[in-house]
């Protein structure tokens, strides 16, 4: 028998943690993100998502977690690999598992089914001032697309566990590239620093601020837009944020989308396994 304290551990700062996460595109092809609260990653930008239960397949999980926490129902792939028709809860068994059966009916327009997309190791991971070498999470990144009812053509995220998420936005992946391509240059530039023995005494997010700051300023000097009365922008766009000049290539809806994502952000850093599958993929296939 085994003693309480021999019990399985399940802590990602011991074992590695298997976590899977979804881009969920919209018609748009917008990915979905929530800003985390309460727990680590705290104040980051990710996707939705949570730890793979046992016994649960990573599209079960990916459909469950989704649901859990925006209330959209992802559909689960009519053929699974070959490996998980192995798996007596998979989808294609007549038992439901005790997570799936629980989602309501897709809507009548079916939806890209979840796909795998890539997996990312994710090492020493630490929120800022945590002791201890951090955190190891081997993550699942799958992607499925919701595709809402004619009547109700706008997919909407619902705050499921309010203590966990602080609200969901549509952002352009350009946009979460981009974002993370500037995380990690910070983050290379605190890191040089701290080799050569003078630390920087700055979050990455006091970084990300400084930068967002200094570019929107640049911005400033470089874009005639000013906000009229027939501008689309929220007011508090209008007033605080420009269009990003330094990307000619967006189309006007793709610039207001990133305005907006902008707004939302508003200089938090991302999660750091969503920055690392960005950087380690630069091609990640999501259309
Ligand atoms: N939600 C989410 N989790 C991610 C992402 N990237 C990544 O590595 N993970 C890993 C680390 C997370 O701790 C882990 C589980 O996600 P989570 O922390 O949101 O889990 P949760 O609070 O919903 O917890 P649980 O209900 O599954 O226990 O998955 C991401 O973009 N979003």
């Amino acid at each position: 028998m085994v003693a309480p304290s021999q019990a399985p551990v399940s802590d990602a700062t011991v074992i590695p943690r298997v976590g899977v996460a979804v881009f969920v595109l919209n018609e748009q092809g917008h990915v979905l993100v929530g800003k985390r609260t309460g727990s680590h990653g705290a104040g980051t930008i990710a996707l939705p998502g949570g730890h793979l239960e046992l016994h649960e397949s990573f599209y079960e999980c990916a459909a469950r977690e989704t649901y859990e926490e925006t209330g959209l129902v992802l559909q689960l792939p009519d053929a699974l690999p070959p490996s998980q028709l192995l798996s007596p809860s998979s989808p294609v068994h007549s038992r439901p598992s005790r997570e799936t059966s629980t989602l309501p009916a897709p809507a009548s327009r079916p939806p890209t089914p979840l796909q795998f997309v890539t997996a990312q190791n994710s090492v020493y991971m630490k929120d800022q001032g945590e002791r201890g070498d951090g955190k190891h999470y081997v993550t699942i990144f799958m992607k499925a697309s919701v595709k809402p009812d004619p009547a109700n053509p706008v997919a909407e995220a619902k705050i499921m566990e309010p203590n966990k998420c602080l609200g969901w936005a549509w952002v352009p992946i350009s946009y979460l590239r981009n974002t993370a391509n500037r995380q990690q240059e910070l983050q290379m530039l605190q890191m040089n620093a701290a080799s050569e023995g003078r630390s920087l005494p700055v979050s990455i997010d006091k970084l990300l601020e400084a930068d967002s700051l200094a570019q929107a300023l640049q911005e400033a000097d470089e874009t005639n837009l000013s906000p009229g009365v027939d501008s689309p922008l929220s007011p508090s766009l209008q007033n605080n944020q420009k269009l990003p000049a330094q990307h000619p290539a967006l189309d006007q809806a793709e610039a207001l989308a990133w305005a907006q994502a902008d707004d939302f952000m508003r200089g938090a850093p991302l999660f750091q396994p969503l920055v690392n599958v960005l950087i380690d993929n630069p091609a990640l296939p999501l259309a």
